[in-house]
């Protein structure tokens, strides 16, 4: 990147920015939102509180220009194998394209809303004749998350024939044991989610599952009708047992953390519907239109890529919080801890040599009004700089005076702390002293529902592509993740085995006083 003609124009841009106060730009501007914002349908994204002139805008544009950003998408939308270090495709564009669909994808819809009519008919029913009353996600990371969070928001407006959702990942077990207290094994179906199906955490917990079954059910056959799996891995699924008309597939071309698009929302649609689950889909297609055509000016992912590009790089902040000013997107600031990190946080390029500039943010975040009672303070008087992403809903959640009430409140507080960090205000005392200067975004949507969510999602997915361009990294890889793997699986064979020999004085020293407490109770 440092070879790119722009990189170095922007260097110098940038002492010009550190020197001004943020709130200085808006000065006698009052057209500043004017200038600095981008439209679409549904949504605005205002990113005037960035410290960011025109110019400085140009030479990011230019910047994206130079990376060859405009062939570096369409090779992602013609399914060239940019994920090149895996030798795959990045294909989660195809799966949102209805109108255009792949004749494999189209079998697997197929299937899929077939099992939803099932579970939504009171069909499928489970050992003993009783229809599915509840659903169980059996997934980690990308067969998890996605699920989670959009289930979560949008369970205001769910089918009235959707069954009650649950989602267990953490391999400790707590979580499934809880769980299964309060289910009833006779109306309970488990969804096995996981792209490899080698997932330890994935398939421990399904075993669990199962046990569970067996435990009440008087047949193989009987227990069996309370599994279906989604994964790339279809020999897996078969020798698990599970019924053909209970597997779902997906494609090696989905990344995990892109794969809520494909059958691992099978969950989204259980709660909306075949037909909400489209929505959401063409939301996201409405979203992949406008980045593939749209001049980067005017092009909403193009402007999020560049601006994250610019504060991690030439404005050195370290650190993006994501701030939804609504109860719904409580999971979203973990959906995207995956999706920024996993894809960007890489230190070599790629024809692989190791990079000398920052690439990924380190990413947190909570819904708005808990996380200003938490973590603001260290955004309004800590030594960190740091970018936002503040998302509000122009319209509520609901029609009556407490809901307005409520509403206009939400809107006021997220509003009065994206200025206030932008503002500051100057105190005799330093400890009342705010000094300000902290940028943001805001991305304002018309409502939450399931196409708004998809357009948003989509939004984040394309902005990290766009900045991993400019960075020269491959997105669509997660190598780091292996080797805490391998050593645990390491590690789980010498806890079984009581032995701690090779092990580094640490891990030794931690083993052995688990094992001194477990004697002892
Ligand atoms: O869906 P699975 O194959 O079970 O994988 C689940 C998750 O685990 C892995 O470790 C990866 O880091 C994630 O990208 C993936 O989403």
């Amino acid at each position: 990147m440092k070879q790119l003609p722009s990189y170095r124009i922007l260097e110098n841009l940038s002492k010009q920015a550190k020197d001004r106060h943020l709130a200085s730009l808006f000065g006698d501007d009052t057209n500043r939102f004017e200038e600095f914002n981008v439209k679409l349908p549904g949504l605005i994204l205002d990113y005037s509180k960035q410290n960011l002139t025109a110019e400085d805008r140009q030479s990011l544009l230019n910047l994206a220009e130079e990376a060859k950003l405009t062939e570096w998408i369409e090779k992602l939308f013609t399914g060239e194998k940019i994920n090149h270090t895996e030798g795959r495709a990045a294909g989660h564009t195809f799966l949102r394209d209805l109108a255009d669909p792949k004749a494999e994808v189209s079998e697997q819809w197929a299937k899929m809303e077939e099992l939803v009519e099932r579970v939504h008919t009171k069909q499928l029913r489970g050992y003993s004749g009783k229809a599915i009353t509840d659903v169980v996600n059996i997934g980690v990371g990308g067969s998890d998350l996605g699920p989670l969070m959009v289930t979560h928001a949008l369970k205001g407006v769910r089918s009235p024939l959707a069954p009650e959702l649950h989602f267990v990942s953490t391999l400790d077990g707590k979580q499934l044991q809880r769980l299964l207290k309060n289910l009833s094994a006779e109306t309970t179906l488990f969804i096995i989610a996981s792209k490899s199906f080698t997932t330890i955490d994935t398939l421990s917990l399904a075993k669990t599952a199962r046990e569970w079954v067996e435990s009440f059910s008087p047949t193989q056959a009987g227990t069996m009708q309370h599994f279906i799996g989604v994964s790339t891995n279809a020999p897996m699924m078969q020798e698990w047992g599970l019924l053909p008309e209970h597997q779902l597939l997906f494609w090696e071309w989905v990344g995990g953390r892109f794969s809520l698009w494909s059958t691992i929302g099978l969950t989204i649609a259980l709660q909306q519907g075949m037909q909400g689950f489209k929505a959401f889909l063409q939301g996201a297609h409405e979203i992949d239109v406008h980045f593939r055509t749209t001049p980067f000016k005017d092009n909403v992912a193009v402007m999020l890529g560049l601006i994250s590009v610019w504060n991690i790089n030439f404005l050195n902040l370290a650190g993006q919080a994501i701030l939804p000013y609504d109860s719904r997107l409580k999971y979203l600031a973990s959906y995207l801890e995956q999706l920024v990190m996993e894809s960007n946080g890489k230190h070599v390029s790629r024809s692989g040599e190791m990079i000398d500039y920052r690439t990924c943010p380190i990413l947190w975040g909570e819904v708005g009004p808990n996380a200003q009672h938490a973590f603001y303070q260290l955004m309004h008087q800590g030594t960190e700089r740091v970018m936002s992403d503040f998302i509000l809903y122009a319209e509520a959640s609901g029609k009556s005076e407490r809901h307005t009430f409520h509403h206009h409140l939400n809107i006021a507080n997220c509003l009065a702390q994206s200025r206030a960090l932008m503002v500051g205000k100057t105190d005799d005392d330093p400890n009342k002293d705010y000094p300000g200067g902290q940028v943001s975004n805001t991305l304002l949507f018309d409502k939450l529902d399931a196409k708004h969510l998809g357009m948003m999602i989509a939004l984040y997915e394309h902005s990290v592509f766009v900045q991993s361009v400019i960075w020269d990294i491959n997105p669509f890889d997660q190598w780091g993740v292996e080797l805490g793997k391998k050593i645990a699986l390491e590690i789980f064979q010498k806890i079984e085995a009581k032995d701690t020999e090779g092990l580094d004085s640490s891990t030794q020293g931690i083993l052995q006083s688990i094992w001194k407490t477990q004697n002892e109770n």
